[in-house]
């Protein structure tokens, strides 16, 4: 289970993302080829956009999982769309598996159990995770929750000197 309440903060803006998922596509660029990219929903849906448009991938898959239904508790792990039969095939080979982050690993060892030699790349990682994916760009603490864009919107901050 993710740390509940984790301590520090990491939060993300829309340039950032963009940055981190482009530095992604960087990585990936010279590991395929890749035949076919299947995102994690809905985290991978926007890593997928940009990395599919760095590299050219045009056939483009989900795989539908959810788990964190209480917002920072992981709860049980649902998986409300599998993937097409025609990319099962070969166990994996030459698919590029893609998602916002890793955590726990939960999620992606599902993934893993349905394509054992895809290519699993996320943007972010945690410790705990880390050793489900192949490729990454930054790695946070366990005890970091990472707050992405589309997840945020502009609010007040207390000025330092009044204990933000
Ligand atoms: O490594 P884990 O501990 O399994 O956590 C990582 C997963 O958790 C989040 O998805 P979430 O279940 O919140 O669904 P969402 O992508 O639809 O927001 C995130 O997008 C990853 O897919
Ligand atoms: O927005 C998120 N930030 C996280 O750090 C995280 N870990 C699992 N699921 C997550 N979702
Ligand atoms: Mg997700």
């Amino acid at each position: 289970m993710a740390t509940p309440n984790p301590d520090k903060a990491f939060p993300v803006s829309w340039d950032q993302f963009h940055r981190d998922a482009r530095a992604l596509a960087w990585r990936l660029a010279g590991q395929g080829p890749f035949r076919a990219i299947v995102c994690i929903t809905r985290g991978g849906l926007v890593p997928a956009a940009i990395v599919t448009r760095e590299i050219g991938i045009r056939l483009i898959e989900t795989v539908c999982i959810a788990s964190y239904h209480d917002y920072q508790n992981q709860g049980q792990l649902q998986v409300i769309k599998t993937i097409a039969p025609d990319l099962l095939a070969d166990r994996g080979e030459g698919i590029l598996v893609v998602d916002d982050l890793v955590d726990t690993g939960k999620t992606a060892k599902v993934v893993r159990d349905m394509l054992p030699k895809a290519h699993i790349a996320t943007v972010y990682a945690k410790p705990q995770g880390r050793p489900l994916v192949d490729t990454f760009v930054t790695e946070v603490s366990q005890d970091t929750w990472i707050y992405f864009p589309w997840d945020m919107g502009y609010t007040f901050q207390p000025p330092i000197r009044d204990g933000a």
